[in-house]
């Protein structure tokens, strides 16, 4: 349940301002505006209800879109705050909604004009998990409805005086009972697709844990904490940061009263970066201790977050650092990341399963590579509300055949000797476990998997609660407040 929204629902708002309405596309119903809208809806709601509407008619990312509709209606903080509950928990729990309206409308959600059922999804949200005034929510969001259908007004008002009648645990019972399987019943109560639950539970098993599944299911849907990384070696002062504390594990983490202002503030050397991210790249550059000159690679490095850890490792250590990355504009994302670090970073733009060591500078190859691997970032979806949405099966048979082509340029590309780092965003184990294991199949006797434990145990501050085999970690959100990383060190024997 979210809190400090009470009486919010109840805002007149400033209905003239900004909005950016105008360009309402596809799916049914015609669309809200701002700025023709009159004072009776909060202008929070506006702004919410069309990035929902444009995440499911046109793909945005409601991270990407949410701040500019947020800056053109001219919200404040509160406003601000309220408007990004409202979209992330309505993209997030959609499904546990759909469910919900389901059962109050009587119908199938794909029978509902894809346009209400936005207004419908976002006023589920407001009755089942906010304190917002049931008189607000249900007012406010008829009157949304009736601007995007207006015959559908009568419709929205029903399922919404319904939806408020039954408490949301009431709520989670009913939709419980309709479900064909345990995996059917977490799917539904917790608001994720089923093949990511059998995917998340598999993952859980291969450590011994699946019965842990059920809260690492909520932990998806909690908003994490805005994390800080401290890039190491760098002059800084941050006993005069305010509500500065070191994190848990990572040593170089931490949080602040003002996490974006202190990153905003420190010329490039305090960065947003969850806990994991940060473990996973010091893994590979404090998996053994450097010889200056070591030349490291960080093959798939947009947007450049660990580029920036390993790039004031490798100051601090006398090593030369190189990235790559394949999406033109995402190497200029890595630029700007390394922007407080004073080292020479070369970023190349290219194909990471056709390096060309000369041109990289190094012709004998590197002493470690990182490989931070396209996936489906399925161990960040608390961050990425629509996401899970978004995800198919087939997403992970297409990601695990580049995983092993950039596996083996990756693991070419090391010299004699050298360690790679193979680390994912996703525990689906056929990215983990599966990728790995084929890829150390075709290395044959040159490949040696170091112990991956120690080396992340021996980084963090405090013990880790780490499960399977050594030779790989795997990162939880529910266990380690991380996002759920997967970091395997392997080496190239020396000839
Ligand atoms: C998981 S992200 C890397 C995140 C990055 N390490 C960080 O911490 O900010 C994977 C990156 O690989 C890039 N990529 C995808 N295919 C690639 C390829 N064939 N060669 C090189 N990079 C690739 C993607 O564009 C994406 O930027």
């Amino acid at each position: 349940m979210s809190g400090g929204n009470g009486g919010r629902g109840g805002s007149t708002g400033r209905g003239g301002a900004g909005g950016s309405g105008g360009q309402r596309r596809g799916g049914g119903g015609g669309g809200v505006s701002a700025r023709s809208t009159p004072a009776r809806i909060a202008p929070a709601r506006i702004v919410a209800v069309e990035v929902l509407e444009a995440v499911r008619a046109d793909e945005a990312y409601a991270n990407l879109l949410l701040p500019i509709r947020i800056r053109r209606a001219g919200l404040d903080r509160a406003d601000a705050a309220f408007a990004t509950e409202l979209t992330y928990g309505t993209l997030r729990m959609q499904g546990f909604y759909d469910r919900v309206i389901e059962l109050a409308a009587n119908r199938p959600a794909s029978a509902i004009d894809p346009a209400v059922l936005d207004v419908l999804r976002l006023g589920a949200h407001q009755l089942l998990a906010t304190r917002v005034a049931t008189h607000a929510a249900v007012n406010e969001q008829v009157e949304l409805a009736r601007r995007v259908a207006p015959k559908a007004a009568g419709f929205a008002n029903a399922v919404l005086r319904t939806i408020s009648r039954t408490s949301p645990e009431e709520w989670r019972e009913l939709v419980a009972e309709g479900a064909r399987s345990e995996d059917a019943r977490l799917a539904a109560v917790t608001s994720h697709p089923e093949w990511i639950v059998r995917a998340l539970r598999t993952a859980l098993d291969h450590e011994g844990r699946a019965d842990e599944l059920e809260q690492l299911l909520q932990a998806d849907n909690a908003s994490p904490r805005v994390n800080l990384a401290v890039l190491p070696g760098l002059d800084l002062d941050t006993d005069a940061i305010e509500g500065f504390e070191p994190d848990r594990f990572s040593p170089i983490g931490a949080v602040a009263a003002d996490p974006i202002a202190t990153a905003e503030r420190s010329g490039g050397r305090i960065r947003v970066q969850d806990e994991g991210s940060q473990l996973a790249a010091l893994a590979l550059s404090r998996a053994e201790p450097v010889r200056a000159g070591e030349r490291w690679l960080d093959l798939c490095a947009g947007p450049g977050g660990k580029t920036a850890v390993l790039a004031a490792e490798a100051l601090a250590t006398g090593a030369v650092l190189t990235a790559n990355e394949t999406v033109p504009v995402r190497a200029e994302l890595v630029r700007n990341a390394i922007v407080g670090v004073p080292l020479d970073v070369e970023v190349h733009v290219g194909d990471g399963r056709e390096l060309d060591l000369e041109a990289l500078g190094a012709p004998s190859g590197f002493d470690r590579i990182l490989l931070d691997a396209p996936c489906t970032g399925l161990g960040a979806l608390r961050r990425r509300p629509e996401a899970r949405w978004r995800k198919a099966p087939s997403d992970v048979a297409e990601l695990t055949k580049l995983q092993g082509q950039l596996f083996d340029s990756a693991f070419a590309a090391l010299a004699p000797g050298g360690i790679l780092a193979y680390v994912t965003c996703s525990p689906h184990t056929g990215e983990t476990h599966g990728t790995l294991a084929a890829a150390l199949r075709r290395a044959g006797d040159s490949a040696e998997q170091l112990d991956t434990r120690s080396v992340i145990e021996a980084i963090s501050r405090h013990p880790l609660d780490l499960a399977g085999a050594p030779a790989t970690v795997q990162l939880w959100p529910h266990r380690h407040g991380t996002d759920a990383m997967f970091i395997a060190l392997v080496r190239k024997r020396p000839a």
